[in-house]
Order: C-alpha cells, then structure tokens, then sequence
C-alpha cells in the first residue's frame, strides 16, 4: 500500500466544511477563491457536486479538488468482460419471480482465486433505479486480493461498507481510511477509491441511489446521543506522483460495471477543501438510548445514519446497529418482538450472536424479512424469554448484528436465491416449535 496507513490523521465532525493539505506541499490550498488563474504547485482545481449546484445551502455538498491532472484524462470506458463482476449491480430486479418467504443465508464464502474488492463485490437484494436515482441495492463483497493499480467509484449513489472480516486500507481522493470490522464508512458517489485487505475479507454493501446519509433527527432525545457528529471521520489530504502504465478506473455507471485506462495514479489530490467527502465511524462509540422502565423500544432507537425519502419518518435505508448495553426493563418480554412491518428488514452480523437467534444466524451470514413477512424471536429465544429473571443483564456483549431497513419492497437476485447456495432451506422451522401456550381458565 502506498504510503502506508499507519498513524493516519483524520478530521472529525460530520457535514462539515472541512479542508485539507497534504503536508509535503503547504499553501497548496488556493486561499480566498477556488478557481485561482493558476494554483499553487501548478495544481488543477475540480469540483466535485454530491448535489444540484441550487440544491438548498443545508444540504448543498460539493468539494473542490487540487490535483496533478483533472480526472477527465483517461481513455474510453468499455464494459468489463463476461465474467467479470457477474453477480454485481443486477439492474433487473424482475429476473427472479418475487419471493416473500423469510430468508437467512449461512455465511457467504470467500472464493479461493485471488478476488479483489470490486470483483468480490455480489448483489443480494434491491429495488428502484440508478437512472431516475430512486431505490437501493444491498451488496455482500468477499475478497482476498489488494487493487492493484486499479480504483472503483460509483456513478449511481452512496456506498456504506461494513467490513465484517479483514480490515480495509483504503485510498481515496481525499485520502487513506483505515475501517476495520466494527467501523462503517461511507464512500459517496463519484469519489474514487481503491482497496486493499490484509487477507480473506468479508463485509456487507448498502447503495443508496436518492440521497446521501443523514444523522437521524434526535427530536425530545436532545442535542447529544446516538451517533455523535465528531466520532464521524475524514481522511486528510494524501497524494501519489505515480506514472503507471495502464491504471484502471473501473466504475459502476446504470447499473453495469465498466472500465478505462489512464496513465497516472487517480490519487493525485494534493489538497481539497469542502463538505462532500467520505467518512468512518467506529460503531463502539455510539451512545446507545433505550428503555429503562419497561417495553422493548422499536430498533430505531438505534439508528446510526438514515438515506430520507420524501415521505417524513420513512426512509430509503436506515443503517441500524444492536450493540451491547444493558438491559434493565422490568414485567418486559425483552428480546424483539414478534411483528410484521411496512419495510424490508435485511440485516447482517459483525461480531458474536444475534439476541433474538441463537443459532443459525452466523457472522458473515445474513437475514431478510420482507415486507409484512413475520418474524421475532425463534421458540428458544421465546422460551428462555418468558421464564428469565428480570435482572440488570448486560446483553450483545461482545457482538454486533446490523439492520438496513428500506421502505422499499427488495427483489432478490438469482445470486442471492440460488448461485451462492447459502440460502438455508430449513430457516422457517425456528418457529415452528413455538407451542400455544393459552389456557382460556387462567388469565
Ligand atoms: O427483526 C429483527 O430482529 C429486528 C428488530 C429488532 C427489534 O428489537 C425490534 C424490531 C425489529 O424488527
Ligand atoms: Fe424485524
């Protein structure tokens, strides 16, 4: 890795402006205008826009780029061949027939062949379009391989990744990220970034094609709670000189994957400045809110970012997490409920055990609960629920289960139903054991 990535800076803050030089070249950021007639250090200025130019002032998002050479200078893009990145960016959501059954995969495999990120990359589930920027697709990648002189970006929306095994060195054109299993990061539309993993690696991908993420409004919670906007981090400014024969900027453009050749290192950003810019977040620090009286409070207490729709309350995606903390209500069924929702339910797991399945539901393996498909706690869950005794308890010690929660109703790939054969045909029996327990005598 280029560079290295040990002992990065950051800048701490969410939606911030923010600026950034890289050190070895100061004064490379144009003081008092962002089109200089020439920059310092001979650099070219470029705006990158996450939103319309007249996009409201509270959610304007662009950035302006410094660098060696504009991004324009590469050859043509071409689709990548047959075979290639198969199983990503499904565009046609109706290939497969719709299947509203309760879904769980085992955990998804990492091939043996040398698989970097982008080619690691396998769509699950989605629904909505790139073109009219409507919708999202939830992605697993699994890889084992660095990108080597080769970059990605994503013309249709944002990408959140939840490394879930191996941690990802990752270079950007804002600079280096390290995210490791228990940090998320976001990397938004068009910046271009290229990965590298210290070996088998294995994580979960939400794409949202409206909106950027958001942190949830907070309402009578108050000024301070959930995800706080400092733990969200930027990279600083870091740049390669780097002549390469043949560097490849694949890119994911309506769907398809494609790729040019360019002559240079794309991460030739020497300095940058504004509000549009990729960020990590360590989920530890999340300050988790929740009942302490009595009743289970629905899961969005938890949330950590939100991609809104236009319906208030409803959102594109929600990035939920189940972290540990304390559970203390009292004449409570604690674990979830059982319930049946308006919005899809994908979730996935980090670290250790999921409260409402013991078994079954494995790290690196996945659910999803579709629309008004019932769910809640398998018959063990039930069982151990109803008779424990309601003492202070720490629980999900040790563990980390995640929601992508979508107003959206999601289609399942034919990778997702059959090719990566993780689908666990046995799934539904968890809750076939649950005995009826009512006695019209005793009330
Ligand atoms: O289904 C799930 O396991 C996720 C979930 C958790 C919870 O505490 C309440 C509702 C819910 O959908
Ligand atoms: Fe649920």
């Amino acid at each position: 890795m280029p560079g290295g990535h040990e002992e990065l800076r950051y800048l701490s803050g969410f939606g911030n402006e923010f600026s950034s030089e890289d050190p070895r070249c100061p004064g490379s950021l144009p003081v008092g205008q962002n089109s200089p007639q020439k920059c310092p250090y001979g650099l070219y200025a470029e705006q990158l826009s996450g939103t319309a130019f007249t996009a409201p002032r509270q959610e304007n998002r662009r950035s302006w780029l410094y660098r060696i050479r504009p991004s324009a200078i590469h050859d043509p893009f071409s689709p990548v061949k047959a075979g290639q990145c198969q199983h990503f960016a499904a565009v046609d959501w109706n290939a497969q027939p719709p299947n509203p059954n309760q879904m769980r995969w085992l955990p998804f495999d990492v091939p043996a062949a040398a698989t970097d990120w982008v080619q690691g990359l396998r769509t699950v589930c989605g629904a909505g379009d790139a073109r009219t920027r409507h919708g999202l697709a939830v992605h697993v990648y699994v890889c084992n391989a660095n990108m080597v002189d080769k970059c990605f970006y994503n013309a249709d929306g944002d990408l959140l990744i939840v490394p879930q095994q191996g941690t990802l060195r990752i270079v950007t054109e804002f600079g280096r990220l390290v995210v490791a299993p228990n940090e998320i990061c976001v990397i938004q539309q068009g910046m271009r970034f290229s990965v590298a993993v210290g070996g088998p690696s294995r994580g979960y991908v939400l794409e949202v094609f409206d909106n950027h993420f958001q942190l949830p409004d907070l309402g009578p919670i108050g000024a301070n709670g959930l995800a706080n906007p400092r733990d969200f981090l930027t990279p600083t400014a870091w740049f390669e000189d780097r002549e390469v024969q043949g560097y490849t900027v694949a890119s994911k453009y309506q769907g398809h994957v494609f790729e040019a050749k360019q002559g240079h290192s794309p991460f030739d950003v020497v300095a940058w400045h504004g509000n549009y810019v990729p960020f990590k977040y360590d989920l530890a620090k999340f300050m988790v809110i929740n009942a302490v009286a009595f009743d289970h409070a629905d899961p969005s207490i938890f949330t950590v970012l939100t991609c809104p729709s236009h319906r208030p309350g409803t959102a594109i995606a929600d990035f939920v997490i189940f972290p540990p903390r304390w559970s203390v209500q009292e004449h409570t069924f604690r674990p979830p409920y059982y319930h049946r929702n308006c919005m899809s339910e994908f979730m996935g797991l980090i670290l250790g055990r999921y409260e409402a399945k013991e078994e079954g539901f494995m790290p690196g393996g996945a659910t999803l609960h579709s629309m008004m498909t019932p769910h809640g706690p398998d018959a063990q869950c039930f069982q151990a629920n109803t008779e424990a005794a309601l003492k202070p308890e720490r629980v999900a010690e040790g563990t980390q289960a995640f929601m992508f929660e979508s107003s959206l109703s999601l289609a399942v790939t034919k990778w997702g139903e059959e090719t990566c054969q993780k689908l666990d045909a046995n799934y539904y029996k968890c809750w076939k054991s649950l005995r009826k327990h009512f006695d019209p005598t005793k009330p």
